[in-house]
């Protein structure tokens, strides 16, 4: 198994106590750590939400130190980048405790994983930490008609354990005080080594925990013999759901009208909000408010063009990121934000298994697909939880090259969608076979090949409310900080070009691309140099401009496929090298003119013969 390292290292300690969160993959332990820490650490309901460490500081009753979040694990054998993190962390790491977050849905296969980190202080008994385990979840375990001996379980597992619902900070504090409890009671005695000897009475040996899978699976469950009970009683309505959603029938039709319901929320939603709120608000109000304001001290010449002529930074730098974009990115991330959390992510692997399946890669890769929808950078970064780098690459690939982002959306709509819907689909067409063909390619390209994932199918939920919220903030102001001041500064670019003349100089050496083969008029030049900043400013020029539909359509191609934003590039370089890095970016940019090129010529050939 590949595994790329992501060196662990942490420094020196701060405060008292360094806790260390580990547990199975979705069970809450980005949540516990938010809770704990006030760190915004991402939270979503699939496997793979944490692909790298996060440390954040805790504070209890005038004591205080270090809360670390690492990625959900299977075992402590790792078998992605992600888990790898959380392996190296248990094992090169000084910590004072582990934290051990249980799923109390889920707790056979959470106490296998248990099992494997009270083994560890038999392995390395110079390194015996105390364990304290949250048992999250109870809430969504009570509906299930499951009901948990706290205290047995604590006996059995020779250790504190907690009953938590993270998401409603049930139970946190009694954690916290748990964690510095057996903290301070281990460093009282530190030369006496942790007492494992009342527990394993059932495998023959006093001092061991079980060390083999089989003895481990053993124990697990004569556990749950012991301390689980569940009540059989009829499925609830969520779960009925859950179910129907990954059958053939009604699961794709379900999936469509989640998609349909989407995007109506995304298009229409945004639509509505851009021409009824947003675009009155900036163009009638904020906009007249700053030309007067520049007009007191400026009333023509270069300073007064950069700031409020055509491409002033105080005109289209107001009312591009924010009347056009901005309401689209702010729906996709409500929508998103109900979908991870619901837990429909990955039933939706299930339904488009099959078909990305022919595409190289599996139905679980469907989570950084949907988010590269957002934007590249975070659908990059989740496939981590990949096993193979092969498959990493794939998806990567795919997404930089064909998935647009929100803000891309947001352009395409403002450029295509007032003219023709078909064109709208049209370019989601293109981008979707992109997408397909993209993996077909590359799945013979790329040498090896892609594990069999088991994909797991976590409890359907209804999202926490104030979860909810507090991620769509996150995700808006984040969009705020990371995007509209590159956009700001492209617009500004832009008036520097135009004013500048520097536009036409550049326009006529690039004329033979641009005109002759694209078909664009000189000035979509701008486009193609904003672009490389961020890809919707390779559309939103075109917006000034005087096009028919073919030329909207092939201006659509070309920014669809165009170069990565600068942002996304970095991390492409981050996570896969400079050399992977510069052909996703070369091939994408290639791939843009071509098939825009490619486009434009069968367009006006077809449009003369008819
Ligand atoms: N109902 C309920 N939902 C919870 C609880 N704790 C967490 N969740 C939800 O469970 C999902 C998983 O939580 P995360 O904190 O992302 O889980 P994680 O263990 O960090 O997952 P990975 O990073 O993928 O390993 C999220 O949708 C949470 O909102 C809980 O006690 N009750
Ligand atoms: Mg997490």
């Amino acid at each position: 198994m590949e595994c790329h390292q992501e060196q662990a290292f942490l420094g020196p300690k701060s405060g008292d106590f360094r806790f260390l969160l580990m547990g199975n993959p979705n069970v809450g332990k980005s949540v516990v750590f938010s809770k704990l820490t006030g760190v915004e650490v991402d939270s979503a309901n699939y496997s793979g939400t944490t692909v790298s460490f996060t440390s954040g500081k805790w504070q209890y009753r005038g004591r205080n130190g270090d809360l670390i979040d690492v990625p959900g694990t299977y075992s402590l054998s790792a078998t992605s980048p992600a888990e790898q993190v959380a392996v190296d962390m248990v094992h090169n790491e000084a910590v004072d405790a582990i934290i051990v977050v249980l799923d109390a849905t889920n707790l056979e296969r959470n106490l296998f994983f248990a099992l494997q980190i009270q083994h560890l202080s038999t392995v390395s008994p110079d390194k015996v930490v105390p364990v304290i385990y949250a048992l999250n979840m109870i809430d969504v375990a009570e509906r299930q008609g499951i009901s948990i001996d706290v205290d047995q379980l604590s006996q059995r597992l020779n250790a504190p354990v907690i009953p938590t619902v993270a998401v409603r900070n049930v139970g946190l504090l009694q954690l916290m005080e748990a964690a510095i409890k057996a903290a301070d009671t281990f460093l009282q005695n530190q030369e006496t080594s942790i007492d494992t000897e009342a527990v394993d009475s059932d495998t023959g040996d006093a001092n061991q925990w079980p060390d083999t899978d089989d003895e481990r699976w053993q124990w697990v469950g004569r556990t749950i013999q012991e301390v689980q009970q569940v009540e059989h009683r009829h499925p609830t309505w969520l779960e009925r759901l859950g179910d129907a959603s990954m059958k053939p029938f009604p699961g794709i039709p379900l999936a469509l009208l989640v998609l349909t319901i989407a995007l109506g929320i995304v298009v229409g939603g945004g639509k509505g909000l851009r021409s009824a709120i947003l675009l009155p608000l900036v163009n009638g109000v904020i906009v007249p408010f700053f030309v007067r304001i520049v007009s007191i001290f400026v009333t023509e010449g270069v300073i007064y063009n950069v700031l409020v002529g055509e491409y002033g930074i105080l005109v289209k730098g107001i009312e591009w990121p924010f009347a056009l974009i901005f309401p689209y990115v702010f729906l996709f991330y409500i929508v998103l934000s109900f979908m991870e959390d619901s837990g429909y992510l990955p039933r939706l692997g299930v339904m488009v298994d099959g078909v990305m399946r022919k595409a190289g890669i599996q139905g679980g890769n469907i989570v950084p697909m949907i988010m590269g929808y957002g934007c590249a950078i975070p659908a990059i970064l989740g496939t981590r939880a990949a096993t193979s780098r092969k498959e990493r690459i794939m998806v990567a690939t795919m997404v930089t090259l064909a998935v647009p982002c929100s803000a891309q959306t947001g352009a395409f709509i403002a450029l295509l969608g007032d003219h023709s819907v078909f064109m709208l689909i049209g370019i989601y067409l293109i981008s979707f076979a992109a997408i397909f063909l993209t993996g077909v390619i590359l799945d013979r390209v790329i040498p090896g090949k892609s594990d069999p994932m088991l994909l797991e199918i976590p409890n359907l939920l209804m999202p926490d409310r104030q979860t909810l919220v507090k991620k769509i903030k996150i995700r808006t102001k984040h969009f705020m900080m990371e995007a509209e001041v590159p956009m700001m500064m492209g617009v500004g670019l832009a008036a520097l070009l135009v004013e500048t003349g520097a536009l036409v100089h550049v326009g006529e050496v690039l004329s033979p691309l641009v005109e002759g083969w694209l078909g664009l008029p000189k000035e979509a030049t701008l486009g193609l140099i904003l672009g490389i900043i961020r890809r919707e400013l390779a559309v939103l020029p075109l917006l000034e401009m005087d096009l028919n539909y073919i030329q909207m359509f092939t201006g659509s191609l070309v920014a669809l496929f165009y170069m990565p934003c600068l942002a996304v590039l970095g991390v492409l370089i981050k996570e896969f090298g400079v050399k992977i890095g510069a052909i996703i970016g070369v091939g994408t940019t290639v791939a843009a003119l071509v098939l825009g090129g490619l486009f434009y010529q069968a367009a006006t050939l077809v449009s003369t013969v008819l």
